[in-house]
């Protein structure tokens, strides 16, 4: 007999990811998503221009591996959008060719086996040699570490300094020497934690992984060996699914426009106050940004609201350009930056090498994006209100230029300043997101934690923590 009543908080891919697990039990009754903005999909958002070019301000690409990436590619399937799928293969050019720009020249990371085996400029040693090196470095330890210091004590200085730095830029807009290798990287921690090294524990494994069947989507993925997809109509097709999904459920409720302003426990659950009334819910999950959810807890979370308002995030600048013909002086998936290089601009996508399904239907056009700023943005250019849009285009035009030589103009641009946008997991981040679920244990709380604040900011992660959240409360098999 379906009872419960479930408020879900944000409507982002996390909030409808966890509504459309919602709607799959059946005791659940009633799901009302709460968005405060004009649409669904947070940082999912695809610029679709009337002549068919599609530009994506946030996500750009999904990796189907692992057990979080065919739960994603299971739920695509079930949306019915297998037949929108664009998927790029490991054998593709944007798969093999991810570039570095160190010293002023850009330089193409190293990967498969002959290429591991010898140096390869920037780096002045064969990969090979740290990776075997690395075997007999003994364990740390700390429960937990900067990426950045777990890297140097067990590859070496160099890697941290030029590979690690750009990685952790093209990923979490972030500085590794600030952040948690335990929550970034679990894989890596766990390999040292249970096998000694992060080579054996690549090759051997090192714990379980949640298990996840593959459907027939995920089953394709695996056999056609995808690195990343996208969707015909851009990634932002995937949360537009979603909520025609779940407006056809019959059993949600999508309210945007519908900023929640405070929540306060009752008998039942919990009330939640919007600007135009109050929702009463048995159970609330939230999908908000931690700072959002610390401004709408009751006093009496006075612990929690101070775990959740450490969790900073940062601000990126994402610069999208259009230029005529074909302008790229090579053909891969983009640059990164490292931090020694220039602090302020973190990497390049070169978006038409992977999706050129997304390119102006007629004539060629290179499409690019510029990623700017994260936690170096204040430095670099500012606090993001008085940043302006001709320094921030001005800027990525420039970087193109230099680290690609591309002299002629863009034809058109896009400048969009994504505020608080990645979380950053710093040292200790496991603590305070085990401390936060104690409390609201402890306290006999109906509410759960999801989004990309707590276990992971890929979209993988996100959707994967709104279905854990419905399986702890309604248990497994959703
Ligand atoms: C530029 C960029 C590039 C990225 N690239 C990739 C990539 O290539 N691959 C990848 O896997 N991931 C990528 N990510 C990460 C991924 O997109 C995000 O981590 C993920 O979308 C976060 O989803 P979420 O639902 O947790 O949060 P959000 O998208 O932040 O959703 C939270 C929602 O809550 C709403 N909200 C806030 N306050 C309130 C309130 N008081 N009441 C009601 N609603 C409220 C917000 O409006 C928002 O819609 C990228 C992110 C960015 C910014
Ligand atoms: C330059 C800035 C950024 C670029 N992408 C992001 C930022 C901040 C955000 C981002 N990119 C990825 C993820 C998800 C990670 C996951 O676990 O799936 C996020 C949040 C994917 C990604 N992008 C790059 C790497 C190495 C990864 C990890 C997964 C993978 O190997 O595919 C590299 C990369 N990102 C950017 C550029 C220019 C770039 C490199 C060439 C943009």
């Amino acid at each position: 007999m379906p009872m419960k009543t479930v408020a879900v908080l944000g409507g982002g891919i996390s909030g409808l990811a966890a509504a459309y697990y919602l709607c799959k039990s059946p005791q659940v009754a009633k799901v009302i998503v709460l968005e405060s903005s004009d649409r669904f999909g947070g940082w999912l958002r695809t610029l679709r221009r009337l002549d068919g070019t599609l530009f994506e301000l946030g996500p750009r690409g999904v990796r189907p591996a692992g057990a979080v990436g065919r739960n994603t590619l299971n739920m695509v399937e079930d949306l019915g959008l297998s037949a929108e799928v664009l998927p790029v293969s490991y054998s593709h050019v944007s798969s093999k060719n991810r570039y570095l720009y160190v010293n002023g020249k850009l330089h193409r990371m190293p990967s498969g086996i002959s290429e591991i085996l010898r140096t390869v400029p920037p780096f002045s040693r064969p990969l090979l040699f740290s990776l075997a090196s690395e075997i007999l470095v003994k364990r740390g330890k700390e429960d937990d570490e900067s990426i950045y210091s777990f890297v140097s004590r067990r590859l070496g200085k160099e890697l941290a300094d030029i590979a690690v730095d750009s990685l952790c830029r093209g990923v979490f807009a972030g500085d590794c020497r600030n952040l948690s290798v335990r929550s970034c990287f679990p894989p890596l921690f766990n390999a040292e934690q249970k096998r000694g090294s992060l080579t054996l524990g690549l090759l051997l494994g090192s714990g379980p992984t949640p298990q996840i069947s593959a459907g027939p989507l995920a089953q394709r993925s695996m056999k056609e060996s995808w690195a990343q997809w996208s969707l015909k109509r851009g990634v932002e097709a995937l949360p537009e699914s979603l909520s025609d999904y779940l407006q056809r459920s019959g059993r949600a409720q999508l309210q945007k426009e519908a900023a929640v302003k405070h929540i306060q426990p009752s008998a039942s659950g919990w009330k939640v106050h919007l600007e135009d009334g109050v929702i009463s819910a048995d159970h609330i999950i939230s999908a908000l940004p931690a700072k959002a959810l610390s401004c709408v807890l009751p006093p009496t979370c006075q612990s929690l609201i101070q775990q959740l308002q450490d969790i900073s995030s940062v601000t990126v600048a994402v610069v999208n350009l259009e230029y005529e013909g074909s302008v790229l002086p090579v053909k891969g998936f983009g640059h990164l930056v490292p931090s020694s290089e220039d602090k302020g601009l973190l990497g390049v996508v070169y978006d038409s090498v992977p999706f050129p399904e997304h390119n102006r239907p007629s004539g060629q056009t290179t499409r690019l994006t510029v990623m700017m700023g994260g936690a170096w943005f204040q430095e670099e250019f500012g606090a993001p209100e008085t940043v302006t849009t001709e320094h921030l285009l001005a800027r990525a035009t420039e970087s193109v230029s230099c680290h690609l030589g591309v002299t002629s103009a863009p034809g058109w641009t896009h400048v969009a300043l994504h505020k608080d946008c990645i979380p950053q997991y710093r040292l200790g981040h496991f603590r305070t997101v085990e401390s936060m679920r104690s409390f609201i244990k402890k306290k006999n709380l109906s509410l759960s934690l999801i989004g990309s604040s707590f276990d992971g900011v890929s979209v993988n992660d996100v959707i994967f923590s709104g279905r854990t959240a419905v399986e702890d409360l309604f248990g497994g098999g959703v």
